[in-house]
């Protein structure tokens, strides 16, 4: 049973020019939803085991594998275990792009807590009491804050109070507000997944380029890839499909079935690169 699907042109000629010229291509992916199934808790989330196997089996094949995420590089690092997976040379661009480690050196993100966050924090502990939904959850990755409400009573209601709530707090702290499946963050820093993924291609020289991603976080680097195809990179979008964000399926150039599709897709392209 296949699990993935090439949606269009852009879809078949990404595969091809992988397949003749594995050492151009630039490899990109996002965490969670994509390498990493969707859990209740965030400290839960963990590497799906066979896209590890795809990645080890990529490395080395492709010009360069990175992951670009909203998670901070340590938390990448210590949640998908990335030095044990032979996978040396990846690239994290964490914090959307704000931050940066290679796996096999040494990990630090450590950089000074921004004024604005530490600041918003207790605007944000009211507006979740405001909202009158009991379980919504902060998650503090120092640079940024993630309001979580996929494990509160009411995640739809709770979503849609806090959500014009945060934008006004993020609006009176200087913040960027970055809206994501079950979570509402707010972040210092104003670089994008679009940022990253082109300061990756200059830097590698990459000249076949895919993203794979599931969130509205990934749309920059989705809209990035297109800007590039028409400057004649063969560039390509891979949506990690979900109900919950059923929308970034008309983005696809190639459409997985959540991340058992990404999966199965990171191990045909490297079938189809070996
Ligand atoms: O850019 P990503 O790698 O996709 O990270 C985006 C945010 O993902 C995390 O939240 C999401 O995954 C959680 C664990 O599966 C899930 O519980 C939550 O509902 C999802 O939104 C993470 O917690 C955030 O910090 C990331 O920025």
């Amino acid at each position: 049973m296949t699990r993935w699907t090439v949606q269009d042109q852009a879809g078949d000629d990404f595969m091809r020019a992988a397949g003749a010229h594995p050492e151009r291509v630039l490899l990109a992916l996002d965490f969670d939803g994509t390498l990493a199934p969707i859990v209740p808790d965030p400290d839960d989330s963990r590497l799906d085991p066979r896209a590890a196997e795809a990645l080890a089996r990529l490395r080395g094949r492709l010009g360069a594998l990175a992951i670009i995420t909203g998670r901070g590089t340590q938390t990448v690092s210590k949640l998908a275990r990335l030095e044990e997976r032979g996978v040396n040379g990846l690239i994290v661009a964490g914090g959307y792009g704000a931050q940066r480690w290679v796996v096999g050196e040494a990990v630090d993100d450590a950089g000074a807590r921004p004024a604005g966050i530490g600041e918003a924090l207790e605007a944000i502990r009211e507006a979740i009491e405001a909202c009158g939904v009991d379980g919504v959850a902060v998650e503090d990755k120092g640079i940024a804050l993630g309001v979580h409400t996929r494990r509160s009573d009411d995640p739809d209601r709770a979503y849609g109070s806090l959500l014009p709530r945060l934008e006004g707090i993020a609006s009176a702290h200087g913040l960027t507000i970055e809206p994501g499946r079950s979570v509402i963050e707010l972040r210092a820093s104003t670089v994008t997944k679009g940022d990253a993924i082109r300061a990756l291609i200059e830097e590698t020289g990459a000249t076949v380029v895919a993203m794979c991603g599931d969130d509205l976080g990934d749309l920059p680097a989705f809209d990035a890839l297109v800007d590039l195809r028409a400057a004649g990179l063969t560039t390509c979008r891979v949506v990690s499909a979900s109900l919950e964000q059923s929308g970034l399926g008309a983005y696809a150039d190639i459409l997985a079935e959540g991340t058992d599709g990404i999966a199965d897709w990171l191990e045909a392209l490297a079938d189809a690169t070996s």
